[in-house]
């Protein structure tokens, strides 16, 4: 914000509805109970809908994937050779196998040559690797030079090794990775049903916010705009909008009216300070307080609001998280994490609990979420964690979740790459 001559237009707002004096302590929530109401607040996923495979990316199961075949759907050479029948020497037979043929059945005795992936042949015993084999092929002849006897199905992938036809291979609510398409492809689908993504529209405000060049007469840049878009991504949601919106009320107003967006997200203008139109936004468009600051450090000033439903009826969220970017990362964690995973039917990914190598430093009263470096199981924090700081949180591979006084440690790992 900028503007400090700039009037204060309203109080505070109290998750009940009533007001506070400015600079009041709202009743904060406590970490976990924050994120239990976003998530709660979320009531049932968005409907379920058929993705062809390659749009289903990032969208959560709606129901358990099944094999549509066995796997492998035939037994299967494991190795370039021979498929043979019985213990040798064999009769070479036949021009060979190679992977997408259809097999003639193998005689007792007898050896076909087979590439890696080709059906093995009815009959076949085992397959003899090609450099345990001696091909004589004037006299059609294959003898064994393997260091040990070749046993019984030896390089022989069984049908159904990994599934059969209709085992569960995934629960619902497991999330659309690129491992998990390479499964859903490899046992059979064309689609997936997954769940529709909410969508999100997110504003940051501050008229005080560069989108280019280095900060200049009292002006910085916008860390926000560019950080939170791949993130929200990365919790499931679909991006829809993305805006600057100046330090003003009724132009905040006017985009939370009209947004169609599932959940909005804001940055900045949490606080009590004289540009900060939030509460006043939110009591301007009957608003429902459902979070109204978090007892966590950094971010206490974070909230979420339910929203006007949409003209169709859908249901809207708003999840405010304060303009320090740091403190804007805890509010992403702490409550629109936990709500867009649920709108979007993803399971509730909780937090590790892990060993901190040296005593991290927690807050006396709140829950301190922390940038820490993870080797194995020991955590270690990272330098620059204040609040408007970026700077350690972009070394790290987690939050560390402090709980009030300290020690133990859970670890809520950060999105990769
Ligand atoms: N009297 C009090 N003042 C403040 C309190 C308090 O309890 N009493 N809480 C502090 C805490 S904690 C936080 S966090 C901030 C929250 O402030 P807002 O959410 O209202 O955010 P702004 O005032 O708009 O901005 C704060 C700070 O962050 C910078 N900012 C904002 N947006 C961005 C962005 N997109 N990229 C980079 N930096 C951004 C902005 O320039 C300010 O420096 O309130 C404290 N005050
Ligand atoms: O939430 Mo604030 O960032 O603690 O300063």
């Amino acid at each position: 914000m900028t503007g400090m001559t700039a009037s204060r237009t309203a109080d505070g707002l109290a998750a009940n509805g009533s007001r506070t004096e400015p600079g009041a302590l709202r009743s904060a929530r406590t970490w976990e109970r924050a994120r239990s109401i976003a998530r709660s607040c979320a009531g049932q996923p968005l409907p379920s809908v058929p993705r062809a495979l390659a749009d289903a990316l990032g969208h959560a199961l709606a129901e358990p994937l099944l094999a549509l075949t066995d796997l492998p759907p035939f037994a299967t050479a494991a190795m370039d050779g021979w498929a043979v029948s019985g213990p040798g020497p064999w009769r070479l037979a036949g021009a060979g196998v190679l992977a997408g043929q259809e097999p003639l059945p193998l005689g007792r005795d007898t050896a076909v040559p087979i590439a890696t992936g080709a059906p093995v042949p009815a009959g076949a015993t085992a397959v003899l690797r090609h450099e345990h084999g001696a091909a004589d092929t004037a006299r059609g002849r294959l003898d064994d030079r393997s260091p040990a006897p070749v046993p019984e199905s030896q390089d022989i992938r069984p049908r159904g090794q990994e599934c059969r036809s209709g085992e569960p291979l995934l629960p619902a609510g497991t999330t659309v990775t690129e491992r998990v398409l390479g499964l859903a492809a490899a046992a059979g689908y064309d689609r997936l049903t997954v769940h529709r993504r909410p969508s999100v529209e997110l504003f940051v405000l501050g008229d005080e916010l560069l989108t280019r060049v280095a900060p200049r007469a009292g002006r910085v840049r916008d860390a926000l705009g560019p950080l939170l878009p791949p993130w929200l991504h990365a919790c499931g949601a679909e991006l829809i909008g993305r805006r600057l919106i100046a330090d003003d009320l009724a132009a905040l107003r006017e985009a939370v009216l009209r947004s169609p967006a599932d959940v909005v997200v804001t940055t900045g203008s949490t606080a009590a300070g004289p540009v900060d139109f939030l509460h006043d936004t939110l009591r301007a468009v009957n608003a429902r307080l459902l979070v109204d600051s978090v007892a966590v450090r950094p971010g206490h000033p974070m909230l979420l609001a339910e929203l006007p439903a949409t003209a169709d009826g859908r249901a809207r969220r708003l999840a405010g998280v304060p303009g320090n970017p740091l403190a804007a990362v805890a509010g992403l964690v702490t409550l629109a994490e936990p709500l867009l995973s649920r709108l979007g039917g993803r399971h509730g990914a909780e937090p590790l609990r892990l060993t901190a190598g040296s005593a991290l430093p927690g807050h006396p009263r709140d829950t301190r979420l922390l940038p820490v470096f993870t080797a194995g199981q020991e955590v270690s924090p990272l330098p620059f964690d204040g609040p408007a700081m970026l700077r350690g949180l972009a070394l790290a591979d987690g939050l560390a979740v402090l709980p009030p006084g300290g020690a133990p440690v859970d670890l809520l790992e950060l999105p990769r790459r």
